[in-house]
């Protein structure tokens, strides 16, 4: 069977100390590495097959964004978005909203598959955001919505992750192509590592999952 090709641009969103580094290197390596380096936004590449179809994903993880205020263009440049809170951190929950009402605004109702993820279920005894209030959240804005625990597994990960790419790629066949534009972000500029953000040994390191 001939196997097309597409390209899928994730955008991993959410308060500082979130887990969005540890969520992203859980999915892609099935690792828990625990400390992550925060210097700045970091791109992975990989290939995913699935339903018969490859797609090249590229998966950028941001950091400080708010701050930096490349939050624009950084959901310009996305096809797909994670946006990552901390069920331990109601401020980080309240963030996400915000990012949530954002994207609303600035993308075309349904034009962008958006996942909603309360990360670190781990920690249920200083938990301050109920899984309950990501639900109502998550069919606010109508995304999907995970809780996972980087720390604990790597199934929330890669089942929040493998439906946020199945609903990208639907989107893209139903949509005409988006206007992806790079703006004035240089993707070289962030080519980041799966083993640490900091080490140039795996940079061009691409695995590939089968879904
Ligand atoms: N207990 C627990 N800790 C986690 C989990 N996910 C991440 N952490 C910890 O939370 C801290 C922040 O994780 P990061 O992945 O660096 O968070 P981030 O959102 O990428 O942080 P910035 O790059 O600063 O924006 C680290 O100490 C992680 O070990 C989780 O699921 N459970």
């Amino acid at each position: 069977m001939k196997m097309t090709v597409n390209r899928i641009r994730v955008v991993v969103l959410g308060s500082p100390r979130s887990g969005k580094s540890a969520v992203v290197v859980r999915y892609l390596t099935k690792r828990y590495i625990g400390e992550y380096s925060s210097t700045g936004d970091f791109l992975y590449q990989h290939r995913v097959a699935f339903d018969g179809a490859v797609s090249e994903v590229e998966i950028l993880d941001t950091s400080n964004c708010a701050i930096r205020g490349c939050l624009g263009e950084h959901i310009r440049w996305g096809d797909a978005f994670a946006v990552v809170y901390s069920v331990c951190e109601r401020r980080s929950f309240l963030a996400a909203a915000e990012i949530l009402s954002l994207l609303e605004r600035t993308r075309l109702p349904s034009c962008a598959a958006v996942t909603l993820l309360g990360n670190k279920r781990d920690l249920e005894h200083a938990r301050e955001v109920h899984a309950d209030e990501g639900q109502e959240l998550s069919l606010r804005f109508g995304c999907q919505f995970y809780e996972v625990s980087a720390a604990e597994s790597c199934a929330g990960a890669a089942l929040a992750f493998h439906a946020l790419l199945r609903e990208a790629r639907a989107l893209a066949l139903l949509l005409p192509a988006p206007r992806r534009k790079l703006a004035a972000y240089s993707v070289s500029k962030v080519i980041g590592t799966i083993f640490g953000k900091n080490s140039k040994s795996v940079r061009k390191k691409r695995p590939s999952l089968s879904i």
